[in-house]
């Protein structure tokens, strides 16, 4: 009998370097390539009342199916798409066409793996298996130095643990052909509007803001493409430990995550071609620093497999039970809608809204302020950035949220941003605050950034109305100019 699987592809949306896609491949005489999106993604987060994958995502995952299909297609085979439950379709599928096996790559957080057990448990009557391949991180689980259980708290500890005893797999070939079992609909792709987004969430993608880094288009070409230009066409890599904590434009970091997110671009891949483009071109701090990056990404993501549902709970991986969190909800919103009246973080929450991307100083930045000087419930926080950010990662997104709210597995206790001096720092001339807010455009460099100082007679002669153009202060952050906390 020929072996028949069908292959469920989740957030690993590309052929290269796809070691689950291969193997099944391998192993099968005709494949069955699935996708099936989840009704449950789209509905409403119970707290806050934000969808759970934000317009942004949803369109770059809608665009990266698209460019798997027509990948598969040139290849001799399809894409099946189908909307609903995962386990249940999946199933029925398999049931339908006789298969041997479902193939699917392994996930971690809870969501994920609630349906890898329901699959397996629908499976085992009809007498089908289902095999489950990690492949998403850099270093692979089994060359861990350590047990799971044993990962090391802090990172640098991770890191050099892996650096020293771990190395990097090779990559899977990408496949040239698909041998498919025909017979099947392919299914149509939805649009946002068949997913329920409304007319204003999707007029966000459609405009696609002129302001935002970059013109962001999901899809595994669209994702090597984005590589090429970093490394090879602008050799930008060779300067990015330099840039990598600017604010404005395509070049100050890889812009790789959305495509990471969803598996169009594999951390393996990107880590050869970096080693390649040290032997071909230069060598530096910078070249590694991305590396060194890409393995911060891995650590939250064996954060998750260690702490499971922790990284999610208000205590943390820290079970940090004894801090209270403030809820209130008009002032998480102004956070949300970046109407603090605090330019810095109102830039930042402006470039979100408008774009699903902020940079990681701009992240670090709103989340402290949230956390540290208003106070409120994290999980809000962390909530909102799951429903906005087109690259949002249940792992990278709840793990560093955990660090910046102090109940992570930061060795540094109780860090905190002075938002003003990270301001001056990284935007000194102000010309990102005025980036996103226009109506600062008159408002001189030296004071762009404490507008909180300024009376309401100055602040009328740089063209700033209080509470008309511009919102009041949410807070008067004294602590920002205490010498104790200036660093
Ligand atoms: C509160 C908060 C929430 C975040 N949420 C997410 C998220 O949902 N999804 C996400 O991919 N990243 C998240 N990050 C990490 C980081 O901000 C983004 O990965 C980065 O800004 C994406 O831009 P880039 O690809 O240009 O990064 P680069 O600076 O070019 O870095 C290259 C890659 O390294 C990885 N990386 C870099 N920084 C981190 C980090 N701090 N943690 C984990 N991986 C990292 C990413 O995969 C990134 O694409 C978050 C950071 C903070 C502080
Ligand atoms: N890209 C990042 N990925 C993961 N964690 C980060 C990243 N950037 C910062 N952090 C965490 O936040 C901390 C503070 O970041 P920051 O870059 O400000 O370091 P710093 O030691 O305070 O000084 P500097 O700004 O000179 O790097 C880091 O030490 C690290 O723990």
């Amino acid at each position: 009998m020929p072996k028949k699987i069908v292959y469920w592809f989740r957030n690993d949306l590309r052929l290269h370097d796809n070691e689950g896609f291969s193997r099944a491949l391998t192993d099968a005489e005709t494949v069955l390539p699935v996708f099936v999106i989840d009704t449950d993604w789209f509905t409403e987060l119970g707290s806050i009342g934000f969808r759970k994958m934000g317009v942004f995502q949803a369109n770059f995952l809608l665009e990266s199916l698209a460019d798997l299909r027509q990948s598969l297609r040139s290849r001799g085979g399809d894409l099946l798409i189908r909307v609903g439950n995962p386990a249940l379709t999946l199933a029925r599928l398999a049931q339908e066409i006789g298969a041997d096996a479902i193939y699917a790559s392994k996930e971690v957080t809870q969501e994920e793996t609630d349906l890898e057990s329901e699959l397996s448990k629908r499976l085992k009557p009809l007498n089908i298996d289902l095999d489950l391949i990690w492949q998403s991180t850099l270093y692979h689980v089994r060359d861990l130095p350590f047990a799971v259980s044993k990962l090391p708290n802090v990172f640098t500890q991770f890191r050099k643990e892996v650096e020293k005893y771990a190395s990097v797999r090779e990559i899977t070939p990408t496949p040239k052909q698909v041998s498919m079992l025909s017979g099947q609909e392919a299914g149509a792709l939805p649009t946002l509007t068949d997913l329920g987004y409304t007319a204003e969430e999707i007029s966000r993608v459609e405009q696609s803001d002129t302001r935002a880094v970059l013109p962001f288009h999901g899809g595994e070409t669209a994702g090597i493409g984005r590589l090429e230009h970093y490394l090879w066409g602008s050799d930008q890599l060779k300067t990015y430990k330099e840039t990598r904590n600017g604010l404005l434009g395509e070049g100050y970091s890889s812009k790789f995550s959305a495509w990471l997110a969803l598996g169009c671009l594999s951390p393996r891949f990107i880590y050869h071609e970096i080693r390649r483009y040290e032997a071909e071109r230069v060598e530096n701090d910078s070249t590694y620093w991305l590396i060194f990056e890409l393995i911060w990404r891995d650590f939250f993501r064996f954060v998750a497999l260690r702490f499971g549902n922790r990284i999610f709970k208000i205590s943390g991986i820290r079970n940090d039970i004894t801090k209270r969190w403030r809820r209130d909800h008009d002032l998480f919103l102004r956070w949300a809608m970046g109407e603090t009246g605090i330019p810095f973080i109102d830039a930042n929450m402006r470039e979100l809204n408008a774009t699903g991307f902020m940079s990681n100083r701009g992240r670090q930045n709103v989340g402290s302020f949230l956390v540290k000087d208003l106070g409120i419930d994290w999980t809000w926080g962390a909530a909102y950035f799951e429903s906005q950010l087109i690259d949002y990662d249940p792992c990278s997104n709840w793990g560093n949220w955990n660090y910046v709210a102090g109940v992570g597995n930061d060795p540094r206790e109780d860090r905190y941003f002075n938002i003003l001096s990270q301001a001056t720092r990284y935007d000194e001339q102000g010309a990102y605050v005025k980036h996103w807010l226009p109506e600062l455009a008159d408002v001189p460099a030296n004071r762009i950034h404490k507008l909180y100082e300024l009376s309401n007679a100055e602040l009328e002669r740089y063209g700033v109305y209080p509470g008309d153009n511009y919102p009041m202060p949410i807070i008067r952050p004294e602590r920002w100019t205490d010498a104790k906390f200036n660093r």
